[in-house]
Formats: C-alpha cells, sequence, structure tokens
C-alpha cells in the first residue's frame, strides 16, 4: 500500500507526477499559503506531509496522529517546531544547497540595486522625472572595492562571498560563531567579530537561519554601529532584525540604505513605513525564486518526502534531528 501524503502547497507538474506514483495524495485546495490552523483541519491521517513555511507544532502534530516524516520546501526550517517533532520521533526534512547560487545572486542583486539606486532611477524614467542631465543628488555609490560584511557565512553566504570577491573585488569579511578557516583560504575573505564588522562595512548582509539566537540580531545597538554611509541587506529571515529600529535609522538617515527580501510580517502590509522609503529596495521574499531552482527543490523535497516513508534515510535531515 502506498503512504498517504498531504501535499501543502503548490507544486510543478512532474514533481506531482513522482509523488503520486509513490504515495496516496490529497493535496491544499485553498486559495494562498495554508495556515497552521487550515494544516491541523486537512492532515487527518496523513502520514508526510510537503509544506512551505507553515508553522509545525503541538496543533498540526497532535491533529496528525500518523505523521512520520514533515518535508519543509526551503532551506530555512525555522517554522519548524524541533523539539515536538524529536518528542514524537517525527523525521523532518529541507531543501538547503540547491537554491545556495540562485539565493547568492539575489544578496548581489539587492546590494547593486540598492547602491546604484536601480527601483528609484527606474520609477523617475517610466513616471516621465528624467530630465537632461544627472543631478549628483542622484548619484549612487560604488559595489567594486567596497568592504562586504556577511553574518552567517553559511553555503549561500559562501556563494555571496564568491561572488563579490571574485567578480565585484569586494572586501569581504564574516562574521560565524565558528571560524572557517578553509573558506577564509579558498575564498580570501577575513573574519571580524560582529560589532568590528558592522563598524568598518560598506554593505552589510545578513544571511543567518532564524532561531532564538539571531532573533533580532541586528537591533538599535547594532545599527548605531553601522557606518552612516553603509547599507543593510536582509536575505534571511525579517525577525533576525529588529524591524522598528530599522525604520528608525532609515528614517533619521543613521545608515544609508537597506535592501529587503524578509519581512516580519510577509506579505508586507500596504501601509507599511516601508513602502514610503526611496532609499530601501523591497522584493516579496523571492530569494529563490526562478523557474529552474524551485523545481529543483520541490523535487528534492519530494524525493525526501519518499525516502523517508519507504525506509531509506532522506538526504536532508535537518541538522538538529539526526541521529
Ligand atoms: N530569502 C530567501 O528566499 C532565502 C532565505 N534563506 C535563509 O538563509 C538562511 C541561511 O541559509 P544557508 O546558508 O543555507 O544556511 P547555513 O546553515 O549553511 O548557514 C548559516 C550560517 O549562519 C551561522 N549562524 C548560525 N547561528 C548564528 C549566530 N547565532 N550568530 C552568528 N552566525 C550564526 C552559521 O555558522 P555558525 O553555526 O558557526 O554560527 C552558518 O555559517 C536560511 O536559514 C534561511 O533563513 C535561505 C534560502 C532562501
Ligand atoms: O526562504 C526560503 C528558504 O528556502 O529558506
Amino acid at each position: 500500500m502506498k503512504p498517504r501524503i498531504y501535499i501543502a502547497r503548490a507544486l510543478p507538474e512532474p514533481v506531482a507526477a513522482y509523488l503520486e506514483a509513490n504515495c496516496e495524495c490529497r493535496y491544499w485546495q485553498g486559495p494562498g499559503s495554508i495556515t497552521e490552523e487550515e494544516l491541523a483541519a486537512e492532515i487527518g491521517d496523513a502520514e508526510g506531509v510537503l509544506l512551505t513555511g507553515t508553522p509545525v507544532g503541538e496543533k498540526v502534530l497532535k491533529a496528525g496522529y500518523k505523521l512520520r516524516v514533515v518535508s519543509n520546501l526551503s532551506a530555512g526550517y525555522n517554522n519548524l517546531d524541533l523539539s515536538a517533532l524529536a518528542a514524537r520521533r517525527i523525521v523532518a526534512t529541507h531543501t538547503p544547497y540547491v537554491p545556495d547560487d540562485t539565493v547568492a545572486d539575489l544578496g548581489m542583486t539587492l546590494i547593486l540595486a540598492t547602491a546604484r539606486r536601480v527601483a528609484e532611477l527606474d520609477r523617475m524614467v517610466k513616471e516621465g522625472r528624467w530630465r537632461q542631465g544627472m543631478d549628483a543628488e542622484l548619484y549612487g555609490l560604488d559595489v567594486h572595492h567596497k568592504r562586504l560584511g556577511i553574518i552567517g557565512m553559511g553555503r549561500i553566504g559562501e556563494a555571496v562571498a564568491r561572488r563579490a570577491a571574485k567578480g565585484f573585488d569586494m572586501d569581504v569579511v564574516y562574521y560565524n560563531r565558528r571560524r572557517k578557516p578553509e573558506a577564509e583560504e579558498r575564498l580570501g575573505i577575513g573574519y571580524m567579530p560582529l560589532d568590528e564588522l558592522l563598524s568598518t562595512s560598506d554593505f552589510v548582509l545578513l544571511l543567518t537561519p532564524l532561531t532564538p539566537q539571531t532573533r533580532r540580531l541586528i537591533g538599535e545597538k547594532q545599527l548605531a554601529l553601522m557606518k552612516r554611509s553603509a547599507i543593510f541587506i536582509n536575505i534571511s529571515r525579517g525577525e533576525t532584525v529588529d524591524e522598528a529600529a530599522l525604520i528608525r535609522a532609515l528614517e533619521t538617515r543613521r545608515i544609508a540604505g537597506a535592501g529587503l527580501d524578509v519581512f516580519e510580517r510577509e506579505p508586507l502590509p500596504p501601509d507599511h513605513p516601508f513602502t514610503r522609503m526611496d532609499h530601501m529596495v523591497a522584493l516579496p521574499h523571492i530569494g529563490s525564486a526562478t523557474a529552474e531552482t524551485r523545481l529543483n527543490m520541490a523535487f528534492a523535497a519530494a524525493r525526501n518526502l519518499v525516502r523517508a516513508l519507504t525506509g531509506l534515510t532522506p538526504i536532508d535531515i535537518v541538522p538538529e534531528l539526526r541521529a
């Protein structure tokens, strides 16, 4: 008998076909992303679930009384209550490695877009406000040869560092809890304590996972350490930053700009202060959102689910739940 699974998000057709061939599938039919409450109501006797970002904790696990595997279709897995999963010996997987280059490309996109004011000047041209000549007040900032400080030098951090150091001649420094001497050598990057990184970098890029230790890692104090000319980029999770403090830092020009792919509340409400700021670029959490990478991530998540349900070791068990 095929294992019963619940597919809580849209999937590309070949991935759905692969799952249909291996499992008995039920699908989320509602509009938009499934909420925790909706998942708890839907999960029934499913042994496996494939989802992206929906919280999985006591509520869902109590309802999903037959659940054995949770396959999270994303690299980050802060939506999973790891203790609750561990207590029930439920396997949880994610999709690391696959999106690294794509997310790193987006990191560079935000660095370049904020420094060269791409979104703001695009609006100016299209709204017919382009006048002869170019006022100095519209000049951007150079990216090449500037210092990029990366907080969280993991898989994606290394992919950004490679692009920045080797493609843009940037001086790349990083902060992690553990130093990575091999990566320092290979990529030509340097380690720095967090405060020194913040106070000397021209661009600060946040790329840690969201954990209890990284929640609001960047707040008032950290923003106050940054150069007034510095630009802050966040492609990790919205909650790694104290968003109210970031808004104040941008409103008072304590820092020069920001490029954000992630927010405390997603989608960003239409009246949010960020929507009124020309010196920040906002993207709708699209770090890995290319057709190729999303297809590959979906296949990775589906394979993890099928492997775990058929007694094979899934490739990408989240590190905290590995035996
Ligand atoms: N915007 C988007 O669409 C996407 C966002 N992401 C986000 O990017 C995050 C990182 O992904 P990935 O590079 O694959 O993850 P990795 O686990 O490879 O890297 C995370 C890095 O963060 C460091 N880190 C963890 N905790 C801390 C801490 N308390 N202080 C300082 N550094 C810390 C780790 O080093 P150490 O343990 O030594 O501290 C590690 O080097 C994901 O968790 C996800 O949230 C991922 C994909 C797409
Ligand atoms: O935010 C996306 C992810 O893969 O993590």
